[in-house]
């Protein structure tokens, strides 16, 4: 029997937060914790800062997670940070194939795949990020990129609970455009058909989670939305009245 998997409010705090990030994380936690029956709670945060907010965040719902892992758990790769040392410092998920990673490190599919299984190995949950850009959106082939990014990214041994996807359409990201209400709901159907048609029952309550420009003011009608399974955030992750209003608008909330 399939389950309706349990929203996710993931924040994607990119390379930001050193300032005055660790008070808005604590407020964020806090708040987190008084809805655990309702939804997860989850910050990706810059690795440097991982281990501070696991201290931080001790005692609270919150989850956390990194931006990203090598495909190896340890060896010679100057500057790369593996699954291992992502969870030795206290996160549970890492976001792989952000499209700000597959544009600005060249990832590809392939890179994103064999990372998911180092995240497999090491016991975090992957979620892998997917979504067209404008031109591809334009051209009607949104639906073909993102069924070919789900094909190439995700491993065999994907499942409800070592996966999470994330559609991002990349024209959405920082710009305050959002797809339409109609978009995103045909897009999140087209994703979990792919997802039931490959994994069965698995594919059918695997959490697929919509980002880009999702705020406040959009939250509500966006993570009410048929196969919205909760969102992932960036910059109105960083407020944590801004975050914190996304979760209130969880529906059941
Ligand atoms: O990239 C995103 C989350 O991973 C979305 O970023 P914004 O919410 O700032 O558009």
């Amino acid at each position: 029997m399939t389950t309706t998997p349990k929203p996710l409010i993931a924040g994607n705090w990119k390379m930001n937060g050193v300032t005055s990030g660790l008070t808005a994380l604590r407020t964020i936690a806090e708040g987190v914790s008084q809805h655990t029956d309702t939804f997860d709670g989850l910050i990706c945060l810059p690795a440097t800062m991982i281990e501070r907010g696991t201290r931080l965040c001790n005692g609270t719902a919150l989850l956390l997670g990194g931006q990203d892992c090598h495909f190896e758990q340890s060896g010679a790769h100057t500057g790369d940070i593996s699954a291992d040392m992502l969870q030795d410092a206290g996160a549970s998920y890492v976001i792989l194939g952000h499209s700000e990673r597959r544009a600005d490190h060249d990832e590809t599919n392939t890179d994103v795949l064999k990372k998911s299984l180092a995240a497999y190995e090491t016991g975090l949950t992957a979620i892998i990020c997917v979504g067209e850009t404008r031109a591809e959106r334009e051209e009607g082939r949104a639906m073909e990129i993102v069924s070919n990014q789900l094909e190439g990214s995700m491993s065999k041994d994907a499942n409800s609970q070592n996966t999470v996807i994330a559609y991002e359409p990349v024209w959405a990201i920082g710009t305050g455009l959002v797809p339409s209400n109609h978009d995103i709901e045909a897009m999140h159907g087209h994703i979990r058909q792919v997802l039931s048609e490959r994994f069965g029952v698995e594919g059918e309550s695997m959490r697929i989670l919509y980002g880009g420009s999702l705020k406040p003011s959009n939250a509500e009608e966006i993570l009410r939305t048929k196969n919205v399974n909760g969102g992932l955030i960036g910059g109105a992750s960083l407020k944590s009245e801004d975050f914190l209003a996304i979760c209130a608008a969880v529906p059941g909330n």
